[in-house]
């Protein structure tokens, strides 16, 4: 029976998503979030995405110097940012995607994680950036996260107890189309990407790829960018937006620090599957397994 609806997305929700910049001091970018995460929550948000690496500068060379472990109850002391998002969305009363922070583990390897709390502050999932932004494009963005990352080898799909499940990627993971299908065919209502795009292929693939994702899979995109601080080191492009199954842009904003939001609809996933029904019209007996045609 092909899942059409109203049983992927419960109910109707309320997403915000967090537009703001990154600076040096670490408890000063907490301070901002939990700032931005209580006036979503006060403007009715049960849903609240923060940006990539909110809590550190975006830059290879910082990530070693943010980082934190990442646990269950994270030690205030020793992992600052984990615990102010869990007290964050305890207090707020939301689920919180925790943008990004840089994780350390055991081993002292360093990746790009996305911690997810539930309302009372619970850690329900994380997600390791999984396609490491290393690219080189001539007179544009020549970045190689890979210097001082490790990459995650896992697909994240999350339960938002009450409203149903999200795919979780981070920025340059929503270039790869595997794995939101993978997500949207396991229920998700939605793929959600904490980012930090840029201003060599913002322009060009921001809205495009968020778009993209959603009509492909038919389920809301929910794209969280950093804001824009220009000068920097790193200018992020900004742009925050909600794309809904159809590929209609229903909320979204420009490069300054913003706070957007929208109401994700069961109705709009149902309606839009019923009326092109890709979803039951996938030839899957037809097509290969793509990893044996490398
Ligand atoms: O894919 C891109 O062009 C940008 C990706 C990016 O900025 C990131 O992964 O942080």
């Amino acid at each position: 029976m092909t899942r059409i609806g109203r049983e992927i997305l419960q109910r109707s929700l309320k997403v915000a998503c967090i537009q703001i910049a990154s600076g040096p001091n670490k408890a000063q970018n907490i301070t901002q979030a939990r700032k931005k995460v209580l006036e979503a929550a006060a403007e009715g948000a049960s849903l609240v995405v923060l940006p990539e690496c909110f809590n550190s500068p975006y830059s290879t060379a910082k990530f070693r110097e943010y980082a934190e472990p990442l646990s269950p109850h994270p030690d205030p002391n020793k992992a600052p940012s984990f615990a102010a998002l869990s007290q964050m969305a305890q207090d707020t009363g939301v689920f919180l995607i925790g943008g990004s922070i840089p994780e350390y583990d055991e081993s002292g390897k360093i990746y790009n994680t996305s911690a997810v709390y539930s309302p009372q502050g619970k850690l329900l999932g994380s997600h390791r950036k999984m396609h490491l932004f290393d690219i080189d494009v001539p007179g544009g963005m020549c970045f190689h996260e890979s210097d001082t990352l490790s990459p995650g080898n896992e697909l994240t799909v999350i339960d938002l107890d009450g409203y149903g499940k999200i795919g979780l990627g981070i920025c340059y993971d929503m270039r790869f189309a595997e794995p939101s299908t993978i997500a949207a065919r396991q229920g998700a209502f939605a793929l959600i990407y904490p980012s930090a795009f840029n201003t060599t292929t913002g322009p060009l693939h921001w809205e495009l790829l968020g778009r993209s994702r959603a009509v492909d899979n038919q389920v809301y995109s929910v794209l969280c960018s950093q804001s824009r601080v220009p000068d920097s080191s790193y200018p992020a492009w900004g742009y925050s937006m909600v794309s809904d199954p159809m590929g209609r842009v229903v909320a979204g904003t420009k490069e300054s620090d913003d706070i957007i939001y929208a109401t994700l609809e069961p109705d709009t996933i149902k309606e839009t599957r019923q009326a092109i029904p890709i979803t039951h019209q996938r030839r899957h007996d037809v097509y290969p397994d793509i990893a044996q045609l490398l």
